[in-house]
């Protein structure tokens, strides 16, 4: 472990009984970093995060704040969107704001706190009569209400429709700009390569991968994926190498696309539903566990 990390996981682990929840897990969060835990649901990623919170206790290993194990302090300088946080019943949106600004000692400029959520046009709207995008950005602004230096967001795009999730982005990108250390959970792939400086991905309590989205992407992939549907396969042809069968497609891995369209033709392939990919954090996960994310 490095000292310019603001918060590190060294060795964590959390036992339930009979779940081996999270199983050694070790990453470092750099000051100013978004950093992304991924993975499919049950991987152990929202009791990583709890711990990390402070929340709940590791059955093995520590949590290192600047350095050091969480003191009192620690919670006057982290923010925490909950996957599910439940607001009070006939408050407003600004009551809510207010109510739990009044739970800390260092405190956010609140007008500005709103601008950046855009929650002027619901202010005085009851919490419960929010769509999904709106009470997300409550939560973040309430995740912000104290001025943190780092904030955990645990899955907070998840059931909110794509606009919302790209307006969502958006505003998590201002965050950054504002120099917040984000922590973010998430199991939508195309989230992490759009938010993260750098990811772990989890499967099982266990960390598989680690690094920056597109070094990992360009690490284990060449230039392109070429998708086509299994039955544009010649059946008497041998796959080449470069190829792989998945459930209802075959595809091909390459550097130089022209190439290997014309090889694919030579082939006898039928190249009129074929499709050309850049390699994602899907295919990256895909490769590493045999199972799709969706799964
Ligand atoms: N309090 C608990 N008691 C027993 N088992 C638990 C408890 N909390 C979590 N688990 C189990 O630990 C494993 C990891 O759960 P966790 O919620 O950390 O995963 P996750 O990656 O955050 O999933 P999701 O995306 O669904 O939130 C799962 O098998 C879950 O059922």
């Amino acid at each position: 472990m490095t000292d310019d990390l603001l918060i590190a996981a060294d060795g964590l682990g959390k036992q339930f009984p009979g779940v081996r929840a999270v199983d050694d897990i070790s990453f470092g969060v750099r000051p100013g970093q978004c950093f992304g835990l991924l993975g499919p649901n049950g991987a152990g990623k929202t009791t990583t995060l709890e711990m990390l919170e402070g929340i709940q206790p590791p059955t093995s290993g520590r949590v290192l704040f600047r350095g050091r194990p969480l003191d009192r302090d620690f919670r006057e300088q982290i923010g925490i969107q909950f996957q599910a946080t439940s607001l009070q019943d006939f408050q407003t949106v600004r009551e809510s704001l207010a109510m739990f600004a009044a739970l800390y000692q260092r405190h956010a400029d609140l007008d500005e706190l709103i601008q950046l959520c855009h929650l002027q046009e619901i202010l005085t709207r009851d919490t419960r009569k929010l769509s999904g995008g709106q009470r997300q950005r409550l939560l973040l602004a309430i995740a912000l209400v104290n001025d943190p230096t780092l904030v955990f967001l645990d899955e907070p795009t998840t059931g909110l429709d794509p606009q919302a999730r790209r307006n969502f982005w958006a505003l998590i990108d201002r965050v950054r700009e504002r120099g917040t250390t984000i922590l973010i959970t998430t199991h939508y792939m195309e989230e992490a390569e759009r938010l993260c400086d750098e990811i772990a991905i989890v499967d099982h309590g266990r960390i598989l991968i680690q690094g920056r989205p597109s070094t990992l992407i360009r690490e284990h992939f060449p230039t392109a994926i070429l998708r086509l549907p299994s039955s544009a396969w010649p059946s008497d042809e041998p796959l080449p190498a470069n190829a792989e069968r998945r459930d209802t497609s075959i595809e091909i891995y390459v550097d130089e696309v022209p190439t290997a369209l014309e090889q694919l033709e030579q082939h006898g392939a039928s190249l009129i539903d074929l499709r050309v990919d850049r390699p994602s954090l899907e295919d990256l996960f895909l490769k590493l566990t045999g199972h799709s994310l969706r799964a």
